[in-house]
């Protein structure tokens, strides 16, 4: 686990461009620039080449998608395997519409991401395996998380994060498993997307994007458990300001003072 990639990242400042869903698109922008890189979006096709060009990474959100809008992400993901950029993809709720796990199966015919981050309900969906999501969130299921994951990377050849109490990141073979973070993320929309999108931010530093995903999942989740444990009874709203606050301010050392992974 390379903590250090945080000042790298700050020092850097890559550009991160993103499809976003009109939902948490904010919250994404907002919580890319607060850590330390640049956010950029499009929604539009004929400036798919140039905005991949300009990224240091790209990340696909899934989570609301047009049959228009998949010309552009179809293009945006070809584009940054083209372009040798860093691929991150969100399948929101692919495991709870039948209709979006089509799509992002289409999808993932047609481009190649790099690293894929979803919940237990969207990566149990994507590697075949029994579970009952429930809409955008994980749901139910009794499988072994971190064997899923496993299954999920090795299906799809790429790096997979699945979220949620713990973290697993895995390559397919190796695991590491992240236990930080705080159950607050759960009341907040967005947070999944924010942490798809700070994947990216970190793959775009270094072209290990396996240890990149360790990074981004150990410093969001830690993050977020500092903002906690400094004020009791937090509720939604203060902690989404909160957090994006200690986006900007936390260090490498007070995420190493937390940090808790196998
Ligand atoms: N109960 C929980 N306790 C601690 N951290 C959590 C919990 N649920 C989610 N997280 C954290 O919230 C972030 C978003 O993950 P998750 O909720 O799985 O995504 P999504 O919003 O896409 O369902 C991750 O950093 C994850 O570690
Ligand atoms: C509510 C909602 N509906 C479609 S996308 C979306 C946001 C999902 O955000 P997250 O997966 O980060 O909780
Ligand atoms: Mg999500």
């Amino acid at each position: 686990m390379k903590v250090a990639l945080l000042d790298e990242l700050r020092a850097k400042n890559p550009i991160v461009f993103n499809v976003s869903n009109f939902v948490t698109v904010q919250d994404v922008a907002n919580g890319i620039n607060a850590i330390g890189a640049s956010p950029i979006m499009s929604e539009e096709v004929a400036e798919a080449d140039e905005m991949v060009g300009l990224a240091g990474a790209v990340c696909l959100n899934l989570g609301a998608v047009t049959s228009t809008q998949i010309t552009q992400i179809r293009a945006v993901g070809q584009s940054a395997n083209r372009q040798h950029r860093p691929l991150v993809i969100d399948p929101v709720a692919v495991g709870a519409v039948k209709y979006r796990m089509q799509m992002a199966t289409g999808l993932l015919n047609d481009f190649h991401p790099d690293v894929i981050r979803g919940n237990a309900g969207e990566i149990a969906a994507l590697a075949g395996v029994d579970w009952q999501a429930k809409g955008i969130d994980a749901g139910e299921g009794a499988g072994d998380i971190e064997a899923i994951a496993k299954a999920c990377a090795q299906k799809l050849a790429c790096v997979v994060i699945l979220s949620g109490p713990t973290d697993v990141i895995t390559d397919g073979t190796q695991a590491v498993k992240v236990k930080n973070g705080t159950s607050l993320f759960q009341v907040h929309v967005g947070s999944g997307d924010m942490l798809s999108s700070i994947v990216a931010a970190f793959c775009a530093v270094t072209d290990d994007y396996y240890e990149a995903a360790q990074t981004a999942c150990l410093v969001f989740a830690a993050t977020g458990q500092l903002v906690h444990d400094a004020t009791p009874n937090l509720g939604a709203g203060t902690f989404i300001m909160k957090l994006l606050d200690a986006l900007q301010t936390t260090t490498v050392a007070d995420i190493e003072g937390i940090a808790d992974f196998e």
